[in-house]
């Protein structure tokens, strides 16, 4: 039986620490955090995230702004808000919702945004650091940089001798997840659609990152025994148990199977989940103390 992961309780500890930070930061240096979250279009799921980032922005105490955006923006109208908030100098973090609507090409918006406002972490001098294994003066995806604090509390914070597999090589997470891994010495396998015998890669692993999205595809008999499972996987799925036309949240891993054979799983929700939004808080609080010439919290 595997002790399940709390995401929520893993969160409110950074959460914590941002409030804090926020605070010293204003105290000590005059500087209120900023973070500006923009959006375009209506997708309803996309406004609930953008809702929960904004509210627990206020939360920490940050100036909080959300630009909302109709549907027929187009790319040039975009830039220009980014320029805007580029210049802003009461803004330290911008977050675009990805994705954007079919219309717009989301990297040119994306490499737009100054690296050191990036809190999403996908500006390539962002990745390219995380890459050259430079984790403390750029900013690091908040899924990964979430996924990892979840493994360093289980495993602690060197994760030597440890085999890990990500599932996914995606550059918001997959690629990311691996190299934070690598940076604390795991032997790390990149696994993804392509590879042969996914399920006997992953019975090697240690530490076992699922991030696919599909629903429960992760059996329990691809888990080793004793592993740490970390499930990104946010489906949205049918739920007829629950009565007709409902739905449930499910993760890519099969919780009712591998939660016997793991040492420790996540949940969805309430495993990962949160913890993206925590650390979106705690990348804009590390942007406002580099802003500021302090040395920033770390987490
Ligand atoms: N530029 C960009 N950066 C992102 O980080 C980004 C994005 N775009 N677009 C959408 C995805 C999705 N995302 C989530 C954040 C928190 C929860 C979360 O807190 N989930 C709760 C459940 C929420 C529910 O009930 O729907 C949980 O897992 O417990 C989920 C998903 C960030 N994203």
């Amino acid at each position: 039986m595997a002790s399940v992961i709390n995401g929520t309780e893993a969160a409110a500890a950074v959460i914590e620490k941002v409030k804090s930070s926020a605070q010293a930061l204003e105290a000590e240096a005059g500087v209120v955090t900023g973070l500006a979250v923009v959006i375009v279009g209506t997708d309803p799921a996309s406004q609930a995230y953008v809702g929960s980032k904004s509210k627990m922005a206020k939360d920490c105490g940050f100036k909080s702004v959300q630009h909302s955006l109709p549907e027929e923006t187009t790319q040039q109208e975009l830039l220009a808000l980014v320029a805007q908030l580029n210049a802003d100098t009461s803004i330290h973090g911008i977050l675009v919702q990805l994705p954007l609507p079919k219309h717009l090409d989301s990297e040119p918006v994306i490499q737009s945004i100054l690296p050191e406002k990036d809190v999403d972490g996908l500006h390539v001098v962002n990745a390219g650091k995380l890459a050259t294994g430079d984790i403390d003066t750029g900013l690091i995806s908040c899924t990964p940089a979430g996924a990892l604090i979840l493994v360093r509390n289980v495993r602690g914070e060197d994760l030597s001798g440890l085999s890990a597999v990500v599932i996914g090589r995606s550059n918001l997470f997959g690629k990311p997840m691996g190299q934070l891994l690598l940076s604390r010495n795991a032997t790390v396998t990149m696994a993804h659609s392509r590879t042969k015998d996914l399920a006997k890669v992953c019975a090697g692993a240690d530490i076992l990152v699922a991030a696919v999205g599909r629903p429960e595809m992760v059996k329990g008999d691809w888990v080793k025994p004793g592993a740490t499972v970390i499930d990104v996987g946010i489906n949205r799925v049918a739920a007829p148990e629950k009565g007709e036309g409902k739905h449930k949240l499910v993760g890519d891993c099969d919780f009712a199977s591998c939660e016997p054979v793991a040492g420790a799983i996540t949940p969805v929700p309430k495993g990962v989940g949160p913890m993206t939004i925590a650390m979106l808080m705690a990348n804009t609080v590390i942007a406002a103390y580099r802003k500021a010439g302090k040395t920033a919290p770390k987490f």
